[in-house]
């Protein structure tokens, strides 16, 4: 079984797998009179397939017990999903490269600042959203509607990889 090193996460190491969503880079807009700046269309929402709208949810994560076992990955077919943290604390988000199934030779582990968010592209292969504070809310962006857009594939236990401990 492979140990995860968490990487720190760039636009160019997560191009595969989706958006980096930060204010570093971006296009930005002074607007309401200069009292506000605006970081403009950081990620690419995918959420109209099969007529889908995008919703905006909560997610309130607790730290999963160490070392995280990555026993199981999921994606989303038709859509994207965008994760963004309300408190500075580091996440992790965890990857894969492949089609109908994921290529773990290409699993990956980045390491999230507490300022930076993911959007995960439509397919693309992740580990459900991974805190590593006692509990933290993320604001998450993606799609509602008709079709099946949740596709899971489980390991036998202990077989994958776990993840370094911080
Ligand atoms: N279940 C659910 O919506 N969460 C996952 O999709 C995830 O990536 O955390
Ligand atoms: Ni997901």
């Amino acid at each position: 079984m492979r140990t995860l090193r968490p990487e720190p996460l760039t636009k160019a190491a997560f191009g595969p797998f989706g958006d980096v969503i930060e204010i570093d880079g971006a296009e930005t807009r002074a607007i309401n009179q200069g009292f506000a700046r605006r970081f403009h269309d950081l990620a690419a929402l995918d959420v109209a397939t099969g007529g889908g709208r995008a919703i905006l949810s909560i997610f309130r994560a607790t730290r999963r017990p160490s070392p995280i076992a990555i026993d199981m990955l999921e994606r989303h077919p038709l859509g994207s999903q965008a994760f963004f943290p309300l408190s500075p604390h580091d996440w992790l988000a965890v990857v894969a490269e492949g089609g109908r199934a994921p290529d773990l030779a290409t699993l990956r582990c980045f390491r999230v600042r507490g300022d930076q968010g993911v959007n995960y592209a439509a397919g693309a292969w992740h580990f459900p959203v991974l805190t590593l504070a006692e509990t933290q809310d993320f604001v998450v962006v993606d799609r509602e509607g008709p079709g099946a857009n949740l596709e899971e594939i489980a390991f036998a236990p202990g077989s994958v990889a776990t993840i370094a401990a911080d």
